[in-house]
């Protein structure tokens, strides 16, 4: 069953710029869908297209409406300046019939009980942004579309405000969230959508993509002597041909990189058992680190599209 599809998606603004080109994917109920990409890959027109306040130029978005309603905060301010803070959430909840005590659940949660009085025109900027997801939040939904939810916000409440999607998301809603922070989006999304200049450069689970990506491991060995002879010499003959390795002068360590596919065990089980290992870590490079490496340049390069049938 599909919460959302987006078909074949394009638009072409008036001003002559391309910002989508067929972009079509699907997800399920239950899915936290990060869209990551560059400045001006597309994300926020995507995103408000999905939610309905600009039309593409071809191709459609369809939601299961019989699941429920869709909530959404754009990436500009859009709160009503002479409402106070409580007010704004509240009137959000007035026109979806929600419970006032759905209102007081939000405040709390996004830290806003304490200026939920003071007219929206003076709070601080990263309030303000809270005071825009507070309106997304409040009312039950199937799909929340929320465009750099965490932009402006501390560190700490950019972490809260992820984690809480995440869980509507376990719940069973279906949230679409654009962002530019890759660590976040890894700990609390499930699957990623990347676009590139418009157009659909991956559509995978996180974890999928960053191994497709490219994602190494770098194990690193301390031995609780130094290598006898032959080694370290004899680790090159049986090196597998996509590894890496690294030894320490003194031959008392080595680091040996493989893809992050491989896991821990080949490497485990190709260290020689006479070298005794008195300790072991084991770095994996992260989505952040594979987007850095493979994907920051804005010249786009004739990769094949990474997207799961
Ligand atoms: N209203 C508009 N009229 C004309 N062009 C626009 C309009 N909005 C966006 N664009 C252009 O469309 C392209 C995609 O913009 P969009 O805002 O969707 O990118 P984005 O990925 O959200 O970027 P950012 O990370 O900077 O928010 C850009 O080239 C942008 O300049």
């Amino acid at each position: 069953m599909r919460s959302l599809t987006v078909d074949q998606i394009t638009k072409l603004y008036r001003t002559g710029t391309e910002a989508l080109s067929g972009v079509s994917f699907a997800v399920e109920p239950g899915t936290m869908l990060a869209v990551v990409g560059h400045n001006g890959a597309g994300k926020s027109t995507l995103l408000n297209i999905v939610s309905g306040l600009i039309r593409p130029t071809s191709g459609t978005v369809t939601t299961d409406a019989r699941r429920g309603r869709l909530m959404w905060t754009p990436q500009r301010t859009m709160v009503d300046w002479s409402l106070t803070v409580r007010q704004n959430i509240e009137l959000v909840a007035r026109l979806t019939g929600t419970p006032g005590s759905s209102v007081d659940r939000v405040l709390e949660l996004l830290d806003l009980d304490k200026v939920q009085s003071r007219q929206a025109e003076y709070i601080s900027g990263g309030q303000l942004q809270r005071v825009q997801i507070g309106r997304a939040l409040v009312a039950e939904a199937a799909v929340y579309v929320l465009d750099e939810p965490t932009a402006g916000l501390d560190p700490a409440a950019g972490e809260l405000v992820m984690e809480h999607l995440r869980e509507r998301a376990a719940a069973g809603a279906t949230v679409l969230v654009s962002s530019h922070d890759l660590d976040a989006v890894e700990r609390t999304a499930s699957e990623l959508v990347l676009l590139d200049e418009g157009r659909l450069r991956a559509h995978l689970p996180i974890q999928e993509f960053v191994r497709r990506a490219g994602a190494t491991m770098k194990v690193n060995v301390v031995f609780a002597e130094p290598m006898p002879e032959p080694y370290p010499d004899r680790l090159d003959t049986a090196l597998p041909p996509e590894w890496t390795l690294q030894t320490d002068a003194d031959r008392t360590g080595l680091s040996v990189q493989v893809p992050l596919a491989t896991g821990l065990r080949p490497v485990l089980a190709w260290l020689p058992p006479e070298l005794q290992v008195q300790d072991l870590s084991a770095e994996k490079q992260s989505l952040r680190d594979v987007y850095l490496a493979r994907y920051a340049e804005r010249t786009p390069t004739p990769e094949s599209v990474m997207v799961q049938q």
